[in-house]
């Protein structure tokens, strides 16, 4: 040890001393608000950056200069091992110009370390810690996470003192660095060789980080390690080069906590295959950890039962028709503040609402750096929301940013995969999402990239679930129609069953072997059953070659939730009870797999007649449950408003479902199955649950004025009240083409009156056929200001043998709706009656 070294250790002293004054201005600058806003962030950043590289290498020679005093120290402890103690302290008084004794030194550096940390974790790692102490409010928005930087930057001055903790061992003097951690208890100090700082973070992360750093644009950040020794800016304050690591040693525990969080996501999810390092952050394991879980695809599922059985339409709040965007983005505030409730279908639309209203705020804002508050104002006054509405929206507005800047390049579907509510292990709350802070975030879509494939395909679903949300498009998915359970599968099966479900244009047809020519076929044989002869007309055109096929209606229909008959097709019209289908208009054919006959006897098979051949063989099945369109979701009814029956239309015979009356928006369309597909277990059709309830009545209650007095009772004055039409002539058990006063008749005997081509009718496995002659009826059709709604509807009025309509144009469609109205439906809607799971259990665990 030299004379000089008490003076080198001032120039030390006097350096760090400089550099924390260059911190300050740093800082100082920073938090100027003119530099706040996004546009001046980059250079911010970058002059940060600047600033730090030139104190990182002043610190470097402050380093060396210390690692020769230690050695000077060291020499002279070797020589003289009584004073060397002292010595050192004083060296380290010195340097730290606070301590007076050496062997407080450590104990009040770890305290005032831990406080710093507490403070650093605050606002960096545990941004957005849902559990833990709302301290990093600052990071609410993208903004404000310049702030939180100069805060760090600030903090910095103490971690100067404290990270570089010096403590004696053996004698030598090394410099410590404290490891991340979250309660004092749990504090591990790391140690490093002086002059040999290890960079702990593995080429993996190290990768990482660097990909995150092409991610955010190149800029600096902080892509600090939730429990790393040491991240970058510390490597770069102890003066370590980040892209030349020096060779790896053997690390200290790493926080006991993360390795928990880590260990717990593993165990919980371990097909998965996540895996985490710990040199990530935190707060990125745990959104990556909850969205690539299996549970996210059952919320995936429950979003779509949810959905299925939703009364709430969102398409029209999430389709404002003004031009402006203010005007937009009220509307969009609007919904956010509609839909905020706790389930988590709800949950997404707020989110949603939170996103659009951000963009709109954004298209607004024109390029400017930061939201006028005008803008704020105007949207305020289009929702006639008072002032102290004011930081709500603004909440929103940062909320709806945050949404955005976690979708990314994933796009908005992510917003469905993120979980509703906080759950163990990962707690990824709504608050936990707000709170994330851009280092989080861009941590995050780089650890997701490691399962790119497995997260675009959670993506595509959450894209068609937003398409089925507000586009109005209906999408089945595979889970709809199958048993599943998670325990059971894997990963790739897992996501099969969030795929959309492929409706067949066309029947599929393959010939099998031992399939029986049928009866009286007087063509080749084997080939297609449906198959026509050329000369045979278009039932809807009467033209020899036409494309009737492809005008049917189109997207009339929502596929929803009919408590426990299962899913069932609800009419859509264009606007909120209109008309939807007219009487006798083509709703859609049923498509699926063609079998032999009596394949399938399970309720998914229908029976394919051939009016057009003697004696009308069933010629084959229309087998619907692997591949089939939405046509096949229609639900039986004893009295129903729509039929099956067969057409040539287009070239070919095809199962056609025909309304028998008009149907009205928000009506379920139905048919009947048959007679004998009740036969052993019990109809739930509207008709059947009243009849059902009228027996209980009329066994529970004595007397008739009891009856009265309890009916009086159910439906309030100025409530619809709908009687129960009359059960005159319901021939068998059978309300076949819901006609009360329609004739049983023998197919055969049918077709001879009134079959000009094929005209047949279908039915699911009913083994004994029942067929009505139409042209019984002698009740004059009705005309459209006649017609009920559903329950109201006499089905004895609606048998008239008008000729089938061809499909309407969309265009005529749209004139028709606005042209009639039937808001009262609504209040018979059966969405009303849902609740109740799938049809099919769905089995989890
Ligand atoms: C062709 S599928 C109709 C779609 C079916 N609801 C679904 O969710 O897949 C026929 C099945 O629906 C159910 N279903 C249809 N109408 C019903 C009714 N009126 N009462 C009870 N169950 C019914 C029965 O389980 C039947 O086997």
């Amino acid at each position: 040890m030299t004379r000089e070294a008490p003076l080198e250790v001032d120039a030390l002293i006097a350096k760090v001393e400089g550099v924390l004054s260059g911190l300050k201005k740093i800082k100082d600058e920073i938090q100027q608000p003119r530099l706040r806003p996004a546009a001046y962030r980059k250079t911010t950043r970058s002059h940060v950056s600047f600033n730090l590289g030139t104190i990182s290498q002043i610190l470097q020679g402050i380093v060396q200069v210390a690692q020769r005093l230690q050695a000077g120290l060291e020499a002279r402890a070797m020589r003289n091992p009584a004073s060397a103690k002292g010595s050192t302290t004083t060296v380290l008084k010195n340097a730290q110009g606070e301590n007076t004794q050496s062997g407080d030194s450590t104990q009040d550096d770890e305290n005032a370390w831990n406080k710093n940390t507490q403070n650093d974790e605050n606002t960096v790692d545990r941004g957005a810690d849902a559990t833990l102490p709302d301290n990093d409010q600052n990071t609410q928005n993208n903004d404000d996470s310049q702030n939180e930087n100069s805060q760090n930057n600030g903090n910095l001055r103490n971690e100067l003192a404290q990270n570089h903790e010096h403590t004696q061992d053996d004698g030598n003097i090394r410099v410590c660095v404290r490891d991340r951690n979250i309660s004092e208890d749990h504090t591990q100090i790391t140690r490093y060789q002086e002059g040999h700082l290890q960079h702990p973070i593995t080429d993996k992360s190290f990768r990482r980080q660097k990909s995150n750093q092409a991610l955010s644009g190149g800029g600096h950040r902080r892509i600090r390690s939730s429990c790393s020794n040491v991240t970058p800016t510390v490597a770069k304050r102890k003066g370590v080069s980040v892209l030349n690591p020096p060779p790896k040693k053997k690390r200290s525990t790493c926080s006991s906590e993360l390795n928990e969080l880590i260990k717990e996501i593993q165990a919980s999810d371990c097909s998965l295959g996540l895996t985490f390092q710990k040199s990530d952050r935190r707060a990125s394991i745990r959104l990556t950890a909850a969205i690539l879980s299996k549970k996210t695809i059952e919320r995936c599922i429950a979003l779509i039962r949810a959905w299925r059985s939703s009364k709430v339409l969102p398409v029209d709040a999430f389709r404002p028709t003004t031009n402006d965007c203010i005007g937009r983005a009220a509307a969009f505030a609007r919904s956010a503040q509609l839909y905020e409730a706790n389930t988590g279908l709800d949950i997404l639309l707020v989110r949603l609402a939170e996103l659009n209203f951000a963009l709109e705020m954004d298209e607004a804002r024109a390029g400017a750096i930061r939201t006028n508050k005008r803008h704020i104002d105007d949207v305020l006054n289009r929702l006639q929301w008072p002032q102290a509405k004011r930081k709500a929206l603004e909440m929103r507005l940062a909320n709806g940013r945050k949404w955005q800047k976690i979708c990314g390049e994933l796009g908005t579907g992510l917003l469905c995969l993120i979980p509703f509510t906080s759950e163990a292990p990962c707690c990824v709350s709504q608050d936990f999402c707000h709170r994330l802070i851009e280092e989080d975030i861009d941590a995050f879509h780089v650890l997701v990239e490691e399962k790119r494939q497995f997260i675009d395909r959670l993506c595509k679903f959450g894209t068609l679930m937003l398409d089925m949300l507000l586009k109005d498009q209906n999408i089945e998915f595979q889970c709809e129609s199958s048993q599943v359970s998670s325990l059971m599968c894997t990963e790739d099966d897992l996501l099969s069953f969030l795929e959309p479900v492929q409706y067949p244009e066309t029947n599929f047809y393959q010939p099998v072997d031992g399939w029986l020519k049928p009866r009286n076929w007087q063509w080749d044989w084997p080939m297609d059953p449906t198959w026509t002869p050329p000369d045979y007309e278009c039932d809807l055109c009467q033209a020899t070659q036409c494309d009737c096929i492809s005008n049917l209606p189109k997207n009339c229909y929502r596929i929803i939730q009919y408590g426990a008959k299962g899913r069932g097709i609800q009419a859509r019209a264009s606007y909120q009870g209109g008309l939807t289908f007219r009487k006798d208009e083509y709703i859609g054919e049923l498509t699926g797999e063609l079998v032999p006959p009596e394949t399938y006897n399970n309720g998914m098979a229908l029976d394919f007649h051939r009016p057009d051949i003697i004696d009308e063989p069933v010629v084959c099945q229309v087998y619907c449950e692997k591949k089939g369109n939405w046509v096949r979701l229609v639900n039986h009814s004893c009295k129903p408003c729509a039929r099956f029956v067969i057409k040539v239309v287009s070239g070919k015979a095809r199962v056609m479902l025909q309304a028998i009356r008009d149907i009205w928006d928000g009506e379920e369309v139905t048919a009947n199955y048959g007679r004998n597909f009740f036969k052993n277990k019990d109809c739930l059709c509207q008709m059947c649950a009243q009849s059902n309830q009228a027996t209980i009545d009329s066994r529970t209650l004595s007397s008739p004025n009891e009856a009265n007095n309890r009916d009086n009772e159910q439906q309030p004055s100025g409530s619809l009240r709908y009687p129960i039409p009359p059960q005159t002539e319901v021939n068998d058990t059978c309300a076949d083409e819901g006609g009360v006063s329609m004739t049983p008749v023998s197919c055969r005997a049918s077709r001879h009156r009134r079959m000009s081509c094929l005209d047949g009718h279908a039915d699911f496995n009913g083994q004994e056929k029942l067929c009505f002659d139409m042209e019984s009826s002698t009740a004059p059709p009705i005309t459209r200001e006649e017609t009920t709604p559903p329950i109201l509807h006499n089905i004895e009025n609606t048998t008239s043998s008008s000729p089938p309509v061809l499909a309407l144009s969309e265009k005529a469609r749209l004139d028709r709706d606005t042209s009639t109205t039937r808001n009262q439906i609504q209040a018979e809607s059966p969405v009303t009656n849902l609740g109740e799971g799938f049809g099919k259990p769905l089995l989890w665990f």
